[in-house]
């Protein structure tokens, strides 16, 4: 049905007037749609597949309309699809041949060959769903099984403790349990650390893991060493930022005494080499250690302990690296340890796939391996098992334009192909209703959520779709969802200062806010004994309060009149309100001045998020219910769903995983490609843009069947330009 009763006007859904969809919406949420021929409520379903309509809402009584819905969705089905902004086809730019000849044989001739080549290094370059798992899981069979191997000197690292259960799993029906339990499995840190305990247990107590950075910032406040510093650094976020850049340092096996002369790029590489020393010696003398000291103690221990090397060396015969394009340089140097003397070293990888560069990993090292063992084999595997042809061409397309890589001739074993869609809604939150709505529609036709995935760059990104799946009451997983978005700070001031206006008396939201009034948190009690000398609310205290300075006087005079006139406006005219006149965006601004440009900008996107979300309320009351449920959501964990749910998650944790339809948000300059990429792009460097074209090329290719991409056209409040991938993976 292509028609509805807004205000007894006939609305016509027409491609000139899709711009209104957002709008409409809106008007939906209020039930003010209806329909022309019996009247009742109707829903606007805009998705990307089909062309946007109308239909009754599920507790409508059968009307006449029904039956044109379906005979219009089938002639829209039938129809080329129109290439308007609503949503275009998307076509690789450059196409990709069709396997040729289709065998029904479980391994291809070259993954064959790869599995049959035992002795010596052996490099598999493998593009995405070329079958690597398939390779290595026959490649371990057929060494224990024909080439009588035994299993106990058989090593196999792979990227995640995930992926060595998966191939477990896929040996279980192969090998005998004593087979399987001998085999050594697991990713580097896990062996390593197995190692270290084994080796030198009274050195390793895993209870003085650093496991997370909060552990480690705590002990460096701890241990006092932070009064060292010069120039001193306390702020959470320089620190967090020159922990990580220690940890990537530390990766690459660069220890203080070989940065100390080493010219440094950036303030905060300054920022991180003069905590370095300081923060290994905290570690030190508590006997702590955090996950980069297991590879390094690991690689020191075979390097400077013969009689340990020697044992190693003499029982692991056989050695297969998996994703090895993500390896770093303490990595690579003990897996070489490792392989001497004979050196049945099989490396498996995809050069266009490394994307773990902020954590040390080098794809010069899968680049280079035929200098570093002339007498290696290379093996291509080309023929993707994974996707449609014309998702295999927009991979192929996009990552051509990397230079630092192995060129591949990619084929697609598949013949048959599907649409993919590019789709430009107004804005992020219009993105994630396109999206919903059309899982909604692959549902009802049989598709499984398990089997869709909602992919982004950053965790900004994800709210939107995540707070449709669940008001539209699909199943689904977020997986590693950071800090909530309602608990962040600039949008908790946001909150805070809505909550205040309906209740003057709320304690938590006006601890929340004093700062941005520029009153102390030392004052609480002061505040509390005067509310309740006066017998008024918390709020109306403030002015009262001794000792206030004349700027904070005028502050506090506009936040009460904020107070009185917010409850008549809807959240979102409240919100604009409280940031403009109450000033709390250039207070956020002022804030987060000292930060880096990025970190400062994300939290004024913060506010600007807030807004995009209170636009889909009418009221305050019902705003702020919303965002109760969200947090309570966030808090019962929506991800330990048992039932088949969409997978919501970053493209990083995507990698390895397979989908028959995937949705990538964000399609835009800044969004991805990553600003900071952007910003290195713009100082000459390759480096980081390259990345993200990998990231982009990650994602692309965990699709079976389907792909969408949304292109928002404001994000944040501002205008976006389309990612350069668009045009680089696309004939338009
Ligand atoms: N010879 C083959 N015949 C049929 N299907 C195959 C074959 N090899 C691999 N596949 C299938 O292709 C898909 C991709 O394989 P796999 O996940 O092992 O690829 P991959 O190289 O690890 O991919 P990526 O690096 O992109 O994560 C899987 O569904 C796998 O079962």
């Amino acid at each position: 049905m292509k028609t509805a009763l807004l205000h007894t006007k006939q609305i016509q859904l027409t491609a000139d007037n899709y711009d209104q969809i957002a709008y409409w919406r809106h008007m939906d949420r209020q039930g003010k749609l209806l329909c022309p021929h019996c009247s009742q409520p109707v829903t606007i379903v805009a998705g990307i597949s089909t062309e946007p309509h109308f239909v009754h809402r599920k507790e409508a009584a059968a009307c006449e309309a029904d039956e044109t819905i379906a005979l219009a969705l089938a002639e829209v089905a039938a129809a080329q699809v129109a290439n308007h902004d609503y949503r275009k086809r998307l076509v690789p730019r450059k196409m990709i041949q069709q396997l040729a000849h289709k065998s029904e044989e479980p391994l291809h001739p070259e993954q064959e060959r790869a599995v049959h080549s035992t002795e010596g290094p052996l490099l598999i370059l493998a593009g995405a769903g070329s079958g690597k798992t398939r390779v290595m899981t026959a490649r371990a069979a057929h060494l224990i099984q024909e080439k009588g191997v035994d299993s106990r000197s058989l090593m196999m690292v792979t990227f995640t403790t995930k992926a060595a259960e998966e191939m477990k799993h896929r040996l279980r029906g192969q090998l005998s349990p004593a087979q399987l339990n001998g085999l050594i499995t697991g990713t580097f840190h896990s062996i390593f650390f197995k190692i270290l305990l084994h080796e030198r247990p009274g050195e390793w107590d895993p209870q003085r893991l650093l496991k997370q950075d909060w552990l480690k910032l705590k002990l460096l406040r701890e241990s006092g060493v932070l009064a060292q510093m010069d120039p001193p650094v306390t702020s959470e976020a320089e620190l967090s930022q020159a922990l990580s850049i220690i940890s990537r340092w530390k990766n690459e096996y660069l220890l203080p005494e070989h940065l100390s002369i080493r010219p440094l790029d950036t303030a905060e590489e300054q920022s991180a080499l003069a905590l370095y020393p300081l923060y290994e010696e905290a570690k030190q003398r508590g006997r702590w250690f955090d996950f980069d000291d297991m590879l390094i103690g690991c690689y020191q221990l075979l390097r400077t302990d013969e009689t340990v090397r020697n044992r190693y060396q003499s029982r692991i015969r056989y050695l297969m690296i998996d994703e090895f394009q993500d390896i770093n340089r303490v990595q690579y140097e003990t897996v070489k340890l490792f392989a001497a003397p004979e050196n049945n070293l099989c490396v498996i990888g995809d050069d266009d796939q490394s994307i773990y560069a902020f954590r040390g990993s080098n794809p010069q090292y899968i680049l280079g391996f035929s200098n570093d063992f002339p007498t290696a084999q290379t093996i291509t595997l080309e023929v993707n098992y994974r996707s449609r042809p014309s998702i295999v061409g927009l991979g192929y397309s996009l990552i051509g334009n990397n230079q630092a890589r192995h060129a591949k001739k990619l084929k697609s074993f598949h013949g048959e192909d599907g649409e993919n869609y590019l789709f430009y809604p107004d804005d992020e939150e219009e993105q994630a209703s396109r999206i919903v709505d059309e899982i909604t529609h692959q549902l009802a036709h049989g598709a499984s959520a398990d089997q869709m995935a909602i992919l982004f760059r950053t965790h900004e990104s994800a709210r939107p779709v995540v707070e449709r799946l669940w008001e539209a009451k699909i199943p689904f997983a977020f997986t590693g969802e950071e800090e909530p978005f309602y608990r962040k700070q600039a949008v908790r001031w946001g909150l805070g200062y809505l909550r205040l206006a309906k209740n003057p008396d709320d304690a938590d939201a006006l601890r929340d806010v004093l700062p941005t009034l520029y009153i102390a948190q030392s004052q609480w009690n002061a505040i509390r004994s005067q509310a309740i000398l006066d017998d008024v609310p918390l709020a109306h205290v403030l002015p009262r309060l001794p000792g206030l300075k004349s700027f904070q006087k005028t502050q506090l005079k506009a936040f009460l009149a904020i107070l009185d006139e917010v409850p008549k406006l809807t959240p979102a005219q409240a919100l604009e309100f409280i940031y403009e006149d109450g000033k709390l965006r250039d207070y956020v601004k002022k804030k987060n001045k000292e930060r880096p440009e990025q970190e400062s900008q994300a939290a004024t996107d913060d506010l600007q998020q807030l807004y995009g979300a209170a636009k889909r309320h009418e009221t305050i009351d019902s705003f702020l219910h919303f965002v109760t449920q969200q947090l309570n959501r966030d808090r019962s964990g929506a991800r330990q769903n048992a039932e088949p749910s969409v997978q919501v998650m970053s493209i990083h944790r995507a990698k390895g995983l397979e989908f028959d339809t995937v949705f990538l948000l964000d399609l835009v300059e800044g969004s991805l490609p990553h600003e900071y990429a952007l910003d290195e792009l713009r100082r000459g460097k390759r480096d980081a843009i390259e990345e993200e074209r990998r990231l982009m090329y990650v994602a692309i290719t965990r699709a079976r069947h389907q792909l969408f991409v949304g292109i928002p056209q404001e994000r944040f409040g501002r205008k976006t330009r389309v990612s350069r991938f668009i045009k680089e993976m696309a004939g338009l």
